[in-house]
């Protein structure tokens, strides 16, 4: 039997992140072989992977283009790139603009697409934007969709516009959380009380950014917390961050870190504060209290299990949701408790083993199959017996 030819479309580090499991369970398929775009919408991720597979690296850009114009400059160079090496199946990671042009330039081609990640929503267009319209559109495209959790499969069931095949999967933004974890010595129980804050969102930046840092200030000065503040590569973003945080002697901002560095880091933190998608995620599965510096989440399951909480960008919220942690060992506890709502640390094999059974009935069907029925609700279970039957019926 040939080899059949996966393309992976990499934009962002959470999607460097994210698809790294997926990518290295795809090469122990010996029936598989795959290609990696590096988009260029942020530099430096091909080192950041280390892979030995074949990558692709589009011609990067300078200076901030508006999303539309990116997204179809990035559209017309992959599908010259899709063009050239035929993929039997293009992958796509999350909502970024990458993503989502990577979907558009294989729906271009006729060429499959698989969306991983697949079913977040926040149920409001406008926050996050563009992510929710990237991941509606890309949702509304691809031939498998893999969702996280049951409630990411659930949004999938509602929208009478997804046709493909639904498998709920995991996060495989966890196998790597648990892989850069155990991979390192278990790090000292930290005396201090570190608060670990990130901000990067489009929509945090401007006056949204002045006020969590002055919340920031009011937390380092007056409660027993100190800070770490990975700081995003974006210097749009941490510009106005070092102007108002520098040199304060309880802040400290620190040089974008790499994954293990950063995992490291939550392991060893009394608490998160965040406007990230990932950390809500990791946070939840390491036990870790996770505050959300927005007012909208897709990772609802974890509200629900009271892992994390939406505090948003007013600066006396903040504090006072940071102090309530402090002087509530309840409320702390309760948040504390390592939940595995966003995967057990298996998504990306069992995706591979997915993506694999897929491929063969295709070429055994020797047509693309028809896009079956939705998985009933029933199917919402998170096992891999579900997965399982879930194949028999493709
Ligand atoms: C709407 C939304 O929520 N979309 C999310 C967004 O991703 P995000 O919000 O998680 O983005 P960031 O916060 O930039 O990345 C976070 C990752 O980076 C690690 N990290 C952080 C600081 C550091 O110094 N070193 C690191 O290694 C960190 O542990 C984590 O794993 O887009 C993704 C792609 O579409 C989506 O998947 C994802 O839903």
């Amino acid at each position: 039997m040939r080899q059949f030819v996966v393309a992976s479309v990499i934009g962002t580090r959470p999607e460097a992140i994210k698809m790294l499991p997926l990518i290295r369970a795809l090469a122990s398929i010996p029936a598989i072989a795959q290609k990696i775009v590096f988009t260029g919408q942020q530099p430096g991720l091909a080192s950041m992977m280390k892979l030995d597979t074949e990558t692709i690296h589009l011609p990067h850009v300078p200076g901030k283009a508006p999303v539309g114009q990116s997204r179809w400059r990035l559209r017309a160079m992959i599908a010259a790139q899709i063009k050239r090496s035929g993929p039997d199946l293009l992958l796509v990671h999350g909502d970024t603009t990458s993503a989502v042009a990577g979907a558009l330039a294989a729906w271009d081609r006729g060429v499959p697409i698989g969306h991983v990640e697949a079913g977040l929503r926040s149920f409001d267009p406008r926050a996050p934007w563009p992510e929710e319209g990237n991941r509606i559109v890309i949702d509304r495209m691809a031939d498998l969709l893999f969702a996280p959790t049951s409630d990411a499969a659930d949004n999938l069931l509602d929208d009478h516009l997804v046709k493909g095949r639904i498998f709920i999967t995991g996060n495989t933004g966890i196998d790597a959380l648990f892989a850069a974890r155990d991979s390192t010595r278990k790090p000292p129980p930290s005396a201090e009380r570190t608060l670990v804050v990130t901000c990067h969102r489009k929509e945090n930046q401007g006056r949204r950014t002045r006020d969590i840092c002055t919340a920031l200030i009011a937390i380092a000065d007056r409660l027993p917390v100190s800070i770490a503040f990975p700081l995003h590569a974006n210097p749009a973003v941490r510009r106005p961050i070092e102007q108002m945080l520098g040199g304060h002697p309880r802040i400290r901002l620190l040089e974008p870190l790499t994954y293990r560095e950063m995992v490291r880091l939550m392991t060893q933190s009394w608490a998160i504060l965040t406007d990230s998608g990932g950390l809500q995620e990791e946070g939840t599965a390491l036990g870790r209290p996770v505050l959300v510096l927005r007012d909208v989440t897709e990772r609802g399951e974890a509200i629900a299990s009271d892992n994390i909480r939406l505090v948003g960008t007013d600066p006396d919220r903040i504090f006072a949701e940071v102090g309530a942690l402090c002087a509530n060992p309840t409320r702390y506890r309760a948040m504390s408790m390592p939940s595995l709502t966003f995967g057990d640390g298996r998504a990306a094999p069992r995706i591979a083993s997915i993506i694999a059974e897929w491929l063969a009935r295709c070429e055994n069907s020797r047509a693309l199959p028809l896009p079956a029925q939705p998985i009933s609700a029933n199917d919402l279970d998170h096992d891999d017996a579900m997965v399982s039957r879930q194949l028999e019926a493709v």
